[in-house]
């Protein structure tokens, strides 16, 4: 009797260059995010985030990342390129994140486990939930974990973000269990330049929780 091996899936955040896409992709990410938030040092125009994923082989996730937008943004995004999920970091409604009619994931920053239970509840119909580090200011990459132990029990798959690294992301797994992890900072050269090295030495991490 064969066992199944289940794997925690992997989001790559902050791509601006297809280069590092391409190299995530190698390295077995499941889905590439991509910032069109402009205050983040992360931040990729609309127009070179359409060119890199026009280049992008099939089965791996493309994520647009918005924080508060105006409807109107997320909307000429969503008709310029061809995203598989919307990600909100900011306090979106659920009236609001649902009114693209595509799957999204809603992004908490976590204080408390029933602050994260309560906000998770209002977004019944969001395709996960992303469970980040809480910094005053800042929404989101901040590069910090939170405390793990501050994680409820939720409807839907969580994907556990914030401060993660190779050298940290096994024992996340083991402890959290994640649908899936998201990482941006652990696997930089540079904010915005990703490191191919620490993308490899990543996934390993994951492939041996
Ligand atoms: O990455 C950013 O610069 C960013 C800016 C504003 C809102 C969200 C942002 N990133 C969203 C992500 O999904 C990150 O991967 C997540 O916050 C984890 O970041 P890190 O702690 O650096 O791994």
């Amino acid at each position: 009797m064969s066992t199944i091996v289940k794997r925690t899936r992997v989001k790559m955040c902050g791509i601006t260059r297809l280069e590092d896409a391409l190299a995530a992709i190698e390295a077995g990410a499941d889905a590439l995010g991509f910032v069109f938030y402009k205050p983040s040092p992360r931040y990729i125009e609309p127009v070179k985030a359409r060119d890199i994923i026009r280049q992008l082989p099939p089965f791996v996730a493309r994520v647009g990342l918005f924080v508060d937008a105006p409807r109107c943004e997320v909307l000429e995004i969503t008709e310029l390129l061809s995203l598989d999920l919307l990600q909100f970091h900011g306090d979106e409604t659920p009236a609001y994140c649902q009114g693209f009619h595509q799957p999204y994931m809603k992004a908490l920053r976590v204080r408390t486990a029933d602050e994260a239970a309560e906000q998770a509840a209002l977004h019944a119909n969001a395709s996960a939930i992303l469970l980040d580090a809480y910094v005053e200011g800042v929404p989101g990459g901040t590069g910090q974990a939170f405390d793990w132990q501050q994680i409820p029990t939720l409807k839907q798959p969580l994907v556990l973000a914030g401060g993660l690294s190779a050298a940290n992301v096994q024992q996340a797994i083991r402890q959290v269990r994640p649908f899936a992890v998201d990482v941006s900072g652990g696997i930089e050269a540079s904010k915005g330049i990703k490191d191919t090295g620490k993308m490899q030495a990543f996934m390993q991490q994951v492939l041996g929780a």
